[in-house]
């Protein structure tokens, strides 16, 4: 007889594998958020740097980490790496729409309800870096599963090279 039940030791496995999975996701899904602010920023001459902005995300997520069981300057480094995978995405299509124009975007979302986007998927990380915190101690283990969930979610959203270069960036310190 075939035998219909799956092996239970892989299927935890994989389980075990995939701890990173939705931490990965939520990186993915904040750096693509990258896209709307190249669009609301491009042609309209606001730089795609903004230190005031930037400095309120960080201290956002400082004042939270604490009571959160989080190491403040560790999440703020996390976030800042957050910060740079965004700019590096801002950057790549500014590149990208100067040279065929044919590709800029033809409507111009609005700033501030991206940033509550992001607002909410700052929440969503905080809360993902706390449920992870116990495998992302710095080690081979959190290495593979890393690579597994970056690899996972890279195809899943069918990131590009730009993209997957951000994400590089974007999940530098979770291990
Ligand atoms: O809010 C913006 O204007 C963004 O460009 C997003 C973002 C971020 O990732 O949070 C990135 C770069 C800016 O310097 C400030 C903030």
């Amino acid at each position: 007889a075939v035998s219909t039940a799956p092996p239970v030791t892989s299927t935890v496995e994989t389980q075990e594998l995939r701890r990173l999975g939705p931490l990965a996701d939520l990186v993915i899904q904040r750096l693509l958020v990258g896209d709307l602010v190249a669009a609301s920023k491009f042609g309209t001459g606001k730089p795609i740097d903004d230190p005031v902005r930037e400095q309120q995300v960080l201290d956002a997520v400082r004042a939270q980490a604490g009571p959160l069981g989080l190491d403040p300057e560790a999440t703020v480094r996390f976030f800042q790496d957050q910060i740079t995978a965004n700019k590096i995405v801002q950057r790549g299509l500014f590149d990208r729409w100067t040279r065929h124009p044919g590709q800029a975007p033809t409507t111009r979302p609005d700033l501030n309800l991206i940033r509550q986007r992001l607002d909410e998927l700052a929440t969503r990380l905080l809360t993902e870096l706390v449920s992870t915190k116990d495998i992302r101690k710095p080690g081979i283990a959190c290495q593979v599963r890393l690579l597994v969930a970056q690899q996972v979610g890279a195809a899943q959203h069918r990131l590009d090279r730009l993209h997957r270069q951000a994400l590089d960036t974007g999940v530098a310190s979770i291990c």
